[in-house]
């Protein structure tokens, strides 16, 4: 028999949203009822202003729910106390630091606070705790910069080790790669599913990155305004087509093959591609850029051959058989233009 796996968000019927003074409620979302397990890495996925922040704020008990109930490691969310809280959970929002004075060791360390209270020392285990997460984060060598003195993305690395110094079963964070780089972004997201995975971590994070939480997520959970909130694998999410229905709209299109969004094309023209290897695909998607389908029919259009002997070298032909050498894709996008142009007004 299956071992039944530690909740540690649980909600039930909640709804989302906020109380305006004068205009009464707001409801963004009702009706939620998720889990979040021990072990498991899921990420908040949704449109701008679809209520991420707010179902993340309201989760970790920093906003009120409207209605229904939300469960922390199997309490009441309204029964946990402060401090029981900072050893649950560890919460990371997007607001920015702006403590003066305060280095980068100095910030994570406030992460220790629960066990060693606010005026408490660090103990050597602190210490090397701090040390180890602020390494884990890539911050090595930034231990005594101040953090008025960082770059957002340095900033925000510094908030996460912070969060992995509280070692509490429960990491929540809001858009935790938004000011980061694509490598940052691709090791952050590794690291935290590495210590969902490894450590039995149960972590929620809101993210723009729609496909590194395709690739790296366990669950993925849905949120648009208007429509009821979905969960599940990314692969089932994309196969029933919720991605689709969630992300799409004018020009903008899903690919449920690839898990990418594309461009709509406005008008596709098809040309001849001949060629392989790593320079066919790249004309390919230039072209494509361009509105041109690659087509393998013999075609009386125009033709592109990409030679693939290093020499990087394209012959375009016309639709009067004049063909052109030319050396740069740039240059053959350039003259395909001309040439369309030319046939156009003839
Ligand atoms: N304090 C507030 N009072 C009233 N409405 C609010 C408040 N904060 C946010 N909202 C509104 O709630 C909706 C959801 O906001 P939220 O910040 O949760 O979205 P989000 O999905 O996190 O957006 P983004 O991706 O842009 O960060 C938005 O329409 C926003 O304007």
């Amino acid at each position: 028999m299956q071992e039944e796996k530690k909740s540690l968000i649980e909600t039930r019927d909640l709804s989302i949203g906020y109380h305006h003074p004068r205009h009464g409620q707001k409801v963004l979302h009702s009706n939620i009822c998720v889990k979040l397990e021990a072990g498991e890495f899921a990420c908040v996925l949704g449109p701008n202003g679809s209520g991420k922040s707010t179902l993340l704020q309201t989760l970790c008990g920093f906003l009120p729910r409207l209605s229904g109930e939300v469960c922390i490691a199997g309490n009441q969310i309204d029964k946990v106390s402060n401090r029981q809280m900072s050893l649950l959970a560890s919460v990371v929002l997007t607001e920015r630091v702006t403590v003066s004075n305060m280095t980068v060791s100095d910030l994570v360390s406030l992460g220790r606070t629960p066990y060693t209270g606010f005026f408490g020392r660090l103990k050597s285990r602190d210490q090397e705790l701090v040390s180890e997460a602020i390494r884990s984060v890539g911050l090595e060598g930034f231990e005594e910069r101040l953090i008025t003195n960082m770059s957002d993305g340095e900033r925000q690395k510094a908030m996460i080790a912070k969060a992995l110094v509280q070692e509490t079963p429960l990491i929540v964070l809001d858009e935790p790669t938004a000011f980061l780089d694509l490598p940052s972004r691709i090791e952050i997201m590794h690291l935290l599913r590495k210590l969902a995975h490894q450590h039995n971590k149960a972590i929620l994070l809101s993210t723009h990155d729609l496909d590194l939480a395709l690739q790296m997520a366990d669950k993925v959970w849905l949120l648009a305004e208007g429509r009821k909130m979905e969960t599940g694998t990314p692969e089932d999410l994309v196969l029933t087509n919720e991605f689709r229905r969630f992300f799409e709209r004018e020009g903008i299109l899903f690919d449920n093959d690839t898990g990418q969004f594309t461009v709509e094309k406005q008008k596709v023209k098809t040309i001849r591609i001949v060629g392989k290897g790593i320079e066919y695909k790249w004309v390919s998607r230039a072209l494509a850029r361009r509105g041109f389908a690659a087509s393998d029919e013999p075609f009386s259009g125009f033709q592109v051959e990409v030679k693939s002997d290093g020499k990087r070298e394209y012959l375009l032909t016309g639709p009067d058989g004049k063909i052109q050498k030319l050396r740069t894709i740039e240059d053959l996008l350039t003259q395909l233009e001309y040439e369309e142009a030319t046939l156009l007004t003839e």
